[in-house]
């Protein structure tokens, strides 16, 4: 017999943010920010141009330091971490940049290695091995291995870029706007491979995103940036309900009119 479904609550909390500041200058982008993400789930981050959805990924991944607030990732308060608690998280997570940000003198091979150097004990024919299989797990060919990110098409460089952000065999992949620059089908594409990914690895998935494709055809849940902070988090069935103009305009507009139709056609096949 199973117990009744666990409540929200009781569920494993990956990332907790609680209070978050971020500010350039006089420019404040975030101003008590709070997020919960769950064990497993895609997530996918919605806002408006300059709300600061870039920077909120990037103050998880310790590239940003935020003027205040607490950021827990996976049990470790990232902002008081020591630095061998720091290198051990990292290890526990992958990032994906908008254009892949892959090393331009390294093949595709050797990216995807790059966060493995770090790794006492991995031979280099080891390496090699992971790497390949990352690439592979990626949707790539596997000669692209040795292909240098020159010689690639935008949607390829992504999946390297996917690739070496699972190097490590991480619990939480970020992801930048991963389908921005893509046609359609690239961009469908990808969205199943990430599916996939977590449904098979237990992925966490905190995704960027404007793609209101993403947004239904895989997100378990979506967080939307407004007012400096997380304002509102939920399905894609209670955003259609949100009473916010922005919220409003963005799950009722044109375009998810659009990708809502694309999801119920693709759903009747
Ligand atoms: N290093 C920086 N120095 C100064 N300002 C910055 C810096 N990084 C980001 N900003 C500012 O912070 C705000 C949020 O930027 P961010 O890139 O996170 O927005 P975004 O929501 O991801 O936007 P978009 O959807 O257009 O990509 C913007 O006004 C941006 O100009």
């Amino acid at each position: 017999m199973t117990g009744p479904a666990p409540q929200r609550s009781e569920k494993d909390v990956v990332i907790r943010l609680r209070g978050i500041r971020n500010q350039f200058g006089s420019h404040v982008v975030h101003d008590g920010l709070d997020l919960d993400v769950y064990r497993g789930e895609i997530l996918g981050v919605v806002g408006g141009s300059g709300t600061g959805k870039s920077v909120l990924l990037r103050s998880i991944a310790g590239l940003i330091r935020p003027a205040a607030g607490e950021i827990e990732v996976l049990g470790t308060d990232v902002r008081s971490a020591s630095e061998e608690e720091r290198t051990a998280l990292e290890r526990r997570w992958g990032v994906m940049f908008q254009d892949g940000a892959l090393f331009s003198s390294l093949n595709v091979r050797e990216n995807v290695e790059v966060p493995m150097r770090g790794v006492a004990g991995l031979d280099p024919a080891l390496r090699r091995a992971m790497a390949d299989l990352k690439i592979s797990l990626s949707g790539l060919p596997w000669l692209a291995g040795d292909k240098f990110p020159s010689e690639l098409s935008g949607g390829m460089r992504k999946r390297a870029g996917l690739a070496r952000a699972l190097a490590l065999d991480p619990e939480i992949v970020f992801l930048d706007e991963p389908t921005a620059g893509l046609d359609p089908i690239g961009a469908a594409d990808f969205d199943t491979l990430i599916r996939q990914l977590s449904d098979t690895m237990g992925l966490t998935v905190f995704l960027v995103t404007h793609d209101l494709d993403t947004l239904h055809a895989i997100c378990d849940r979506i967080a939307v940036l407004a007012e400096k902070k997380v304002l509102v988090t939920g399905t894609m069935d209670e955003m259609l309900e949100v009473d916010h103009p922005w919220v409003h305009d963005y799950f009722h507009g044109p375009r998810a009119r659009a990708a809502l139709t694309a999801k119920d056609m693709k759903d009747a096949r």
